[in-house]
């Protein structure tokens, strides 16, 4: 066919970029001038307040260096758009094969149905099924998820041709049914409703097995895969399991439109308790190695059990990447944004992570390109092998040899076992040199930076059409240990050879090398942070002054600066779609993650490198109990266990309360309204954390739902409060 001329994709820069210089050198000099005053102010020794002092303006350095990293990404935002027509025009017929990775490990916080969706969302993209590769790999190793996979394989037969006939725009059955209305006219409405009832069967089939804890006798009998569990079988103690549940070369493999079918695999590595298995990474790799044996598809898409593909055209988009004829040589990952689908309204935990896809991605990817996350990821399989970047060396993308030799699929599953079992890896360079790399609860990214480092280049996309769903979490604890995982692996790859200044100094740009720092400091963040928190308020019942008074000149630079960066932050939030609460809810989680998940995640990597702990990884649970949920969907805040980050939080709120009180007291009885003069900002920050934290004292005095805070940690961390009170303050 005749190659039309032009490039596959383009790339704009973003506008407006003046403004922001402008802003952003305003808050230089104010930051500047904050220091001079804090340097040229700082108590005499024995005055009182000196380590006050200190320590607030050490958090202000801190703060200010931060800000400095994070200008980074504010350099060079950019946009890309992709040309499908030409794609398809130029190489429909060299199209390569893809493998979608899909990764679950625990039926019952990822529950079957989920994974399922996630599964046929997959298979419903716009793509020539024989060159589409689905694997799954289960870490549960669980019967459950395995009928469920037989039931979905089943179904997408039906699910594939209808929706390609009805260009279905909703992947996921379950997404489809519940947000698209049916058509009232004959005979697309019989076609959809015969279609809803085989999924909601399906559903409760699936759904009956869950509630059995097994699968019955009769089921078993239907499919020879079943034999691979016996009573003994247990999630962390079993051999490897891989099941090709379709073999697309199969010419009777057929869906029931007769049209050919992607191949399906089911994989649940080998597990013993005696090996660590390196958790998500190690899924993934044990994926790369047998699907080379199976389809060897040169691009991979790897998701998440819960992120449903939700844009038919997000293969083809990926490919205008890799097969560009001028850059595509070049790229070895393309990142698509992580949106979710169960949001509430206001985005009460801040989920949405809006600010992170629209300003943070496209500034890194104008610094030489976006990290990989995880999830919603094109890769090349090469570069995910370890291959290094050469200009000479461009990879042909069409030519794949699929390393399949056995027709009969049973002795392929055989021969490949091996590749799945806890010893395989021993003594090689999975983990280290190939495949994504081991020993960080942030696998992706630490993979993606070294990716980069070998001389790739990344790219973010962000089409209009929301490329993937997934579930965000739904309980204030889910979304702070979310949070820490991620802190605590940014924090590690800090800290180890990865360090994004070490391992990428002479190989990536500075800009990149300090892009990618951004998170990594997260955990250090919450010492700053917490300085802030604490000390103004303390000094403020007690009589010490931290800020200049109203009336002097210095609190210019310091109104200003809370004032425009303020302003700025709603102004970009409103810009980019969020609503005013929205923005108040995402600074109130800015705060509790700063203070509870970024702690413990400093904490916990002390721990770890003193060998105290071991490493874990703390699924995030795709479902809650109905009240909870019900609670989730009008926005109040789900505390209802105790912990010890529950605790923090209250005590910041209780502390703040307090000192709000005291300081007015004082106001009336000793000092009179010249002390509100003086200490007018030490007054803002305590009432502003008083305001911010009203959903704390609603849950621990307002109400008495199962999810409000436990008595036991509103009286502990009043004792707190009360010890901190009476301790002597100069
Ligand atoms: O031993 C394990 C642990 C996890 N997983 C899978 O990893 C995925 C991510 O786990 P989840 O608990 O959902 O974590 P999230 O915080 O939602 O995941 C984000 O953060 C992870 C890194 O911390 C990335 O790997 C993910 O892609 C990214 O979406 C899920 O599909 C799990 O089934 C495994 O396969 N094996
Ligand atoms: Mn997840």
């Amino acid at each position: 066919m005749e190659r039309m001329e032009g490039r596959l994709f383009e790339v704009k820069v973003g506008k407006g970029r003046a403004w922001k210089w402008l802003y952003e050198g305003s808050m230089l000099l104010g930051l500047l001038l904050i220091w001079v005053y804090r340097a040229s102010h700082v108590p005499e020794a024995g005055e009182k307040g000196r380590w006050a002092w200190t320590a607030v303006f050490a958090a202000e350095l801190w703060f200010g260096f931060y800000w400095f990293l994070t200008l980074s990404v504010r350099w060079n935002p950019i946009y890309r758009y992709t040309y499908k027509d030409r794609l398809s025009h130029s190489f429909e017929d060299e199209l390569p094969a893809i493998d979608v990775f899909i990764c679950t490990t625990d039926p019952t916080i990822e529950p079957p149905i989920v994974v399922i969706n996630t599964f046929l969302s997959v298979l419903a993209y716009d793509y020539p099924p024989e060159k589409l590769n689905v694997y799954l790999s289960d870490d549960g190793g669980s019967i459950l998820t395995f009928y469920a996979m037989i039931e979905a394989s089943l179904f997408a037969k039906s699910w594939i041709p209808f929706c390609k006939k009805f260009n279905v725009m909703y992947m996921a059955p379950s997404l489809f049914f519940s947000k698209s209305s049916i058509p009232i006219q004959e005979p697309s409405f019989s076609k959809w409703a015969a279609m809803e009832k085989l999924y909601e069967e399906m559903k409760s089939r699936i759904e009956a097995s869950m509630k059995l804890g097994d699968i019955s006798n009769e089921i078993k009998a239907g499919h020879e895969g079943f034999t691979n569990w016996s009573s003994k079988t247990s999630s962390n103690d079993h051999h490897a399991i891989i099941k090709i549940l379709i073999d697309g070369r199969d010419q009777n493999a057929r869906d029931f439109e007769g049209f050919a079918m992607p191949t399906i695999v089911y994989m649940a590595r080998e597990k013993h308790p005696k090996y660590q298995l390196n958790f998500k990474a190690g899924a993934l790799n044990a994926l790369l190695r047998i699907s080379e044996q199976i389809s060897n598809g040169s691009i991979i898409l790897t998701i998440d059990c819960d992120m449903c593909a939700n844009n038919v055209e997000s293969i083809r988009d990926a490919l205008c990447f890799f097969m560009d004829e001028e850059r595509g040589h070049e790229y070895a990952f393309v990142q698509f944004p992580q949106s979710f689908e169960n949001l509430t309204k206001q985005d009460l935990y801040a989920s949405s992570f809006k600010m992170i896809h629209k300003v943070y991605f496209p500034g890194l990817d104008g610094l030489g390109g976006p990290m990989y996350t995880g999830s919603c990821c094109f890769h090349r399989r090469d570069c995910l092998n370890g291959r290094k970047y050469s200009e000479l060396n461009k990879i042909e993308l069409k030519r794949e040899n699929p390393k399949i030799q056995e027709t009969n699929m049973i002795t392929l599953e055989e021969r490949i076992k091996n590749l799945a079992s806890c010893s395989y890896e021993e003594n090689t360079q999975w983990g280290k040199e190939m495949g994504l790399k081991y020993g960080c609860p942030v696998e992706d990214v630490m993979t993606g930076f070294s990716i980069k480092c070998r001389g790739w280049k990344s790219a973010y996309f962000s089409p209009k059409r929301e490329p993937f769903l997934g579930l965000a979490p739904t309980t204030l604890s889910q979304a702070l240990i979310q949070h820490k995982r991620w802190s605590e692996g940014y924090f590690q790859i800090l800290l180890s050879k990865f360090c994004p200044f070490l391992y990428g100094f002479g190989k990536t740009k500075l800009g990149l090398q300090v892009g990618y720092s951004i998170c990594c400091f997260w955990a250090i963040n919450s010492i700053p942070t917490l300085i802030y928190i604490f000390i103004p308020s303390i000094c403020l019942i007690n009589g010490i002054f931290l800020f200049p008074s109203v009336s002097s000149l210095w609190f210019m630079p310091f109104a200003f600066v809370m004032t425009f960066s303020t302003v700025f932050s709603i102004w970009e939030s409103l810009l980019h779609g969020l609503t005013l609460k929205c923005w108040w809810n995402d600074t109130r989680m800015w705060l509790y993650k700063r203070t509870t998940s970024d702690l413990f995640a400093l904490v916990d990597t002390i721990l770890r490198l003193l060998g105290i702990i071991d490493s874990t990884f703390v699924i995030t649970p795709k479902v809650a109990d109905e009240e909870a949920s019900k609670r989730y969907e009008k926005e109040i805040m789900e505390f209802g266990s105790t912990s010890p980050m529950f605790t923090i939080l209250c005590t910041i709120a209780m502390l703040n309360l307090l000192c709000l009180v005291g300081g007015i007291i004082r106001v009336i009885i000793n000092e009179g309204v010249g002390y509100l003069d003086q200490m007018f900002l030490q007054f803002l920050l305590c009432g502003f954390l008083i305001i911010i934290n009203f959903p704390i004292f609603q849950a621990s005095f307002f109400r008495n739902d199962k999810g409000c805070i436990p008595m036991s940690t509103t009286l502990s961390s009043m004792a707190i409060v009360i010890v901190a009170y009476f301790i002597p303050i100069s």
